[in-house]
């Protein structure tokens, strides 16, 4: 059986950018891994309609909490076969985002830790106990300064037309307090265990060995 392990972070952190290079380093040592990234735009008619929401193209579920955390978490749960099987034939199943994106970002719509809520627990409810999604194993937070995420993000939005920003992204004040979620949450082992990971002072994530196991 695999090990389940989550990269979680802001928008912009580099979450994509550690989880490919986590992944061919986990290769390299002969350790097969399989890789999916959430939402699973494309793939599933839950992510589609939730990119819409963030794009204001749904009403006024947009403005609802609780109504794209439910879309988020359908995704999941339309892809937790798929993940239990990738356990079952790898060593390392890697994702790019997963619940506690729910749990953070929700939590953190709601007013974040100024504002305590029991969002998250609401999430782990639904997801892990009614959706029976599998529960991480190890959780990495990559913990990017909220400026230096949201300068990425709007780089890349800049340099790509199909990458403008969403209503998540845009909001400067609820990245910050996602951030602060996120800090909690880690604090708290939400979940599983979890491992902070900080950027170098010129930006690079340096991966500590130990993470990556024997050779
Ligand atoms: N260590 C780094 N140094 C410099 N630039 C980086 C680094 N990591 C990522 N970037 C750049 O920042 C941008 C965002 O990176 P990436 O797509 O990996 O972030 P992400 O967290 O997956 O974003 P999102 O969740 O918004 O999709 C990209 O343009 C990427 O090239
Ligand atoms: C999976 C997931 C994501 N979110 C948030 C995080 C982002 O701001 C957007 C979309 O994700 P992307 O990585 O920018 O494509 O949605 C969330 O709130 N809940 C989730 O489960």
């Amino acid at each position: 059986m695999g090990r389940l392990i989550v990269v979680e972070g802001l928008d912009g952190s580099g979450k994509a950018t550690l989880t490919a290079s986590l992944a061919r380093k986990w290769g390299e040592q002969g350790r097969t891994v399989a890789r999916l990234a959430f939402p699973r735009y494309g793939m599933s008619v839950h992510a589609d309609l939730v990119k819409d929401a963030l794009y204001g193209r749904l009403g006024d579920l947009s403005e609802s909490v609780y109504g794209p955390a439910l879309l988020f978490a359908l995704d999941r749960q339309g892809a937790a076969e798929d993940i239990e099987a990738a356990l079952a034939e790898n060593d390392i199943v890697l994702l790019d985002r997963y619940i506690s994106s729910n749990a953070a970002y929700g939590s953190a719509r709601l007013g974040g830790p100024a504002h305590p809520n029991d969002f998250a627990q609401w999430v782990a409810d639904l997801e892990v106990d009614r959706f029976e999604i599998p529960r991480p194993d190890l959780q990495i937070l990559l913990d990017v300064p909220v400026l230096l995420a949201a300068a990425r993000a709007r780089g890349r939005a800049a340099g790509d037309n199909n990458r403008a920003l969403d209503s998540f992204e845009s909001d400067s004040a609820l990245q910050a307090r996602t951030a602060a979620m996120y800090a909690e949450l880690a604090a708290g082992q939400y979940l599983s265990p979890w491992r902070i990971l900080k950027p170098e002072a010129d930006g690079s994530v340096a991966i500590p060995a130990d993470l990556l196991g024997p050779a």
